[in-house]
């Protein structure tokens, strides 16, 4: 049956962390983003959310390059075609090139459009069995090695399953080895963004014989060469995540044997339907995954949370709960991670109610177009 969309409202939010998340790339204390949401004829409503940052320090995209593609490219692309589902949208949106956080925003909203016109839970629409699913937190630079273990300490009391942290020259192997001395069987795992290249080799040597669970891309952002050069020095799982931006690039990177794990992130990849074929596939080769984060809000989170019920996201993912990043979130009930573990929600679509007065107190622009 066709999905009779009807309208998409654009909800521009900003909200502050509840503390500045320091990588190798910058700082962040304020999040702007839009919610998408896609009505149909039935007045049902499904919700998306974009995840570029305003600045283009992760990716090329940026808050406001997702609203012109959305508005100028993608809406008068839905104008043209009917759906039927929510796989045929990549291919229509897989005609321009790149601004995978923007198509993954409106692809994401007509996919929790379609899951609750059927009744199903997100999860269970994507082909996603697990009932619940293993979380770890993402630390950002700290100012002194205390705080970062005292950080640590707090997320461990909170029951996260892994630790990962963020490293960047001059704050790495001496940091993480002090680290490691406090909590010898922690599961660890470093995330560089891209700030070292093989010519920093013997320094990521020292980090290999720290027992990390993985090193996350720790070379340039779109490289799969000297990665792969890298990997076949180390013990350490090298996983990739800036690399990544669809399926062609995972099939070349495992088969270059740059990467033994795979950062599975929506927005980066262009949407549910790629994350899924990428998850397919590493399954069939016997590569981990799990689900990363861009500090999303809550929908965004409940979006993360259905992705990773599929059977190969097996490494805990960075989907913590609502409070580690929001005073409130806006989504009701918000995102409870509990020992470490997210309950699947099993209501329709992504399972989670929009809170509207959280919408109404964070929103600072708001569009309507009709499709
Ligand atoms: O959303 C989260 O909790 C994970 C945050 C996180 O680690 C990242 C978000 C966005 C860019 C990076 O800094 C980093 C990552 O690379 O995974
Ligand atoms: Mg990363």
């Amino acid at each position: 049956m066709v999905i009779p969309l009807k309208k998409i409202i654009m909800h521009k939010l900003r909200m502050r962390l509840k503390e500045p998340f320091a990588t190798s790339f910058g700082v962040m204390q304020e999040k702007e983003f839009y919610i998408i949401e896609v009505v149909d004829s039935d007045g049902n409503k499904g919700y998306g959310e974009t995840v570029a940052f305003s600045v283009p320090w992760y990716t090329e995209e940026t808050v406001k390059s997702n609203r012109d593609i959305i508005v100028d490219c993608l809406i008068p692309i839905l104008r043209e075609h009917e759906l039927y589902h929510p796989d045929e949208v990549f291919p229509l949106f897989e005609k321009l090139r790149g601004n995978n956080m923007a198509k993954a925003a409106v692809e994401g909203a007509i996919w929790d459009l379609y899951a609750k016109r059927k009744g199903i839970s997100l999860a269970t629409a994507l082909g996603g069995e697990k009932t619940e699913i293993g979380v770890g937190i993402s630390i950002g630079i700290q100012r002194t090695v205390g705080e970062l273990i005292s950080k640590i300490e707090q997320s461990l009391e909170e029951g996260y399953k892994r630790i990962k942290l963020k490293i960047k020259p001059g704050l790495d192997v001496e940091i993480l080895r002090e680290v490691r001395r406090h909590f010898p069987d922690t599961p660890i795992m470093a995330d560089a963004n891209s700030a070292y290249s093989l010519k920093d080799i013997s320094l990521l040597k020292e980090l290999d014989d720290l027992d990390l669970m993985m090193i996350e891309q720790p070379l340039q952002h779109y490289d799969i060469i000297d990665h792969a050069k890298l990997q076949n020095q180390l013990k350490t799982p090298i996983c990739l995540d800036e690399s990544i931006h669809s399926l062609y690039d995972v099939e070349k990177a495992i088969e270059l044997g740059s990467s033994k794990v795979i950062n599975i992130k929506i927005g980066r990849v262009g949407g549910l339907s790629e994350s899924k074929r990428i998850h397919n596939y590493c399954k069939k080769q016997g590569i981990p995954v799990w689900c990363g984060g861009m500090l999303e809000a809550g929908i965004g989170r409940a979006h993360n949370i259905a992705l990773s019920a599929l059977a190969n996201f097996i490494l805990p993912g960075d989907t913590s709960g609502s409070s580690r990043y929001w005073e409130e979130d806006i989504i009701h009930p918000e995102v409870i991670a509990e020992k470490g573990i997210i309950k699947v929600p099993t209501s329709p679509g992504i399972g989670y109610e929009i809170n509207e007065d959280a919408l109404r107190k964070f929103r600072v622009e708001r569009q309507e177009y009709q499709i």
